[in-house]
């Protein structure tokens, strides 16, 4: 039965891959966008009431759940992510 099945040629299964993948990555860039904005709102907030831009407890807390959920490359993208939002420290 399984010999009628067609097999799906690997520059196909390429070619739908990368669509797919396309895709995802303008959704991850998109949601990054949103938060930079969401980021920047917070800081704005803080430093009109007299606090600071960076708060460090947050951001590690942030790096962790990073951590936890990719492994150790996470920290980078959760220290990438950080600096995109608030700029270099
Ligand atoms: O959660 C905050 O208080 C923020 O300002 C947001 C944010 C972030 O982008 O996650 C940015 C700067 C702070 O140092 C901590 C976290």
């Amino acid at each position: 039965m399984n010999e009628l099945v067609a097999k799906p040629e690997p520059a196909d299964v390429i070619a739908a891959g990368r669509a797919e993948i396309d895709e995802i990555d303008k959704q991850i860039i998109e949601l990054v966008q949103r938060r930079v904005t969401v980021s920047r709102t917070i800081q704005e907030a803080r430093l009109a009431a007299g606090g600071r831009r960076v708060e460090l407890a947050r951001e590690n807390q942030i790096i962790t759940r990073y951590r936890e959920g990719l492994g150790k490359p996470g920290t980078s993208i959760a220290l990438t992510l950080l600096e995109l939002c608030r700029g270099q420290r």
